[in-house]
């Protein structure tokens, strides 16, 4: 297959050909049942692609999502999966013993739904491609066809280490060495793993490979590139349900990459959809008057980077000026979080 080469590398003589789509996001949608003493207390549409891809839409960065659902799948959205009728729709049991706020909770795959083949894929070029699969509908062959594609590839890692009990689909995880997926990733550009699943690899070997970005809930995220890391504060959030709250960051990082933020500014955005997520049941739905004054502090944030001629790390202030966008409606003050630390402004 002929490709483009990254656009960092095309000079104006490259031989242009069809320009890059933007993003591709690859994983299944889910129905998501959230259980409480033994009761469902909700269910709604779940599935990092759907996570994500909201994040995606309402920042009008633009993607195509590849997905596969049963014949039961029970949601409008605006990017339409490939429905297998004699199969049905991946299932997660989520129990919250301590309340659904609470971030412990034991998951369950009750259903899965097939794989998605490289097949399935299409054979354009993208700028971004985001393997980001719940179930284990993500193959080895479907991340190698992805890194042929696309320029970067940020992966979650629970797309890769996942196993499911035979007996009650209990979700447990293996070490990234076991994977199956080893041998792609000196290929892909971002990883992404909660601070539970990164136990389950080596920072210190995939900080050499690519650039690494552990999620801590209310504590922010950390970014781990060869010898460098950084802390990235988070936002003050009330957490009503953590579900989908990786998702979202995944979807603030690549939508601050496609913005042309750096790796930090980028995980900033990233940290911030996160916090709205934790607040609601399911898909969040963005206020648009945030959404707008995001998009403006990011632009203003790439003049300011673009105008100063040396590297500008203050996280601080564009975290600043982010935090009224987030909290314009809400009781909660824009503080400032640093190292789990809040201060008044
Ligand atoms: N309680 C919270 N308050 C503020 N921000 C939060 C909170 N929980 C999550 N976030 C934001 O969302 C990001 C991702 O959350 P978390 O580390 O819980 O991911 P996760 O475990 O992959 O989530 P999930 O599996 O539930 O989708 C965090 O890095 C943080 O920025
Ligand atoms: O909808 C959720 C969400 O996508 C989570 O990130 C994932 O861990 C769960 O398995 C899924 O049910």
């Amino acid at each position: 297959m002929t490709q483009n080469p990254p656009p960092s590398q095309q000079t104006p003589n490259s031989p242009r050909r069809i320009p890059n789509r933007r993003v591709l996001i690859v994983g299944n949608y889910c129905h998501d049942v959230l259980i409480q003493n033994g009761a469902v207390v909700a269910e709604t549409l779940g599935g990092a692609a759907s996570f994500i891809s909201n994040v995606l839409d309402s920042s009008s960065v633009s993607c195509d999502l590849v997905s596969k659902v049963g014949h039961d799948f029970r949601y409008e959205v605006s990017h339409a999966p490939i429905v297998v009728p004699e199969k049905e729709t991946t299932v997660f049991e989520a129990y919250f013993d301590l309340g659904i706020g609470h971030a412990d909770r034991v998951l369950k795959r009750v259903s899965a739904c097939d794989p998605i083949l490289p097949s399935d894929i299409p054979d354009s070029r993208f700028d971004f491609g985001m393997a980001v699969g719940v179930g284990g509908e993500i193959l080895p062959e479907t991340l190698e066809k992805m890194v042929e594609i696309c320029d970067v590839v940020a992966v979650d890692i629970q797309a890769l280490i996942r196993v499911f009990d035979p007996v009650d689909g209990a979700v447990k995880l293996v070490n990234l060495k076991e994977s199956g997926f080893h041998h792609v990733l000196h290929r892909i550009g971002f990883l992404k793993a909660s601070s539970d699943e990164a136990l389950f690899m080596d920072v210190e070997e995939m900080k050499r490979l690519c650039c690494v970005v552990v999620t801590s809930g209310e504590k922010g995220c950390r970014i781990y590139h060869k010898d460098d890391e950084t802390a990235v504060p988070p936002f003050l959030a009330k957490q009503v349900d953590p579900t989908g709250a990786g998702d979202s960051f995944l979807g603030g990082l690549v939508v601050g990459l496609v913005e042309g933020l750096d790796v930090p500014d980028a995980a900033l955005l990233g940290n911030l959809f996160g916090s709205i997520t934790v607040e609601h049941i399911g898909q969040p739905k963005f206020d648009l008057t945030m959404l707008q004054r995001v998009k403006d502090e990011v632009q203003r944030r790439k003049k300011q980077c673009n105008l100063s001629s040396s590297q500008n790390n203050d996280h601080d202030e564009f975290h600043a000026r982010l935090s009224p966008a987030r909290f314009q409606d809400s009781p909660l003050q824009p503080k400032l979080l640093v190292n789990g630390l809040s201060c008044d402004r």
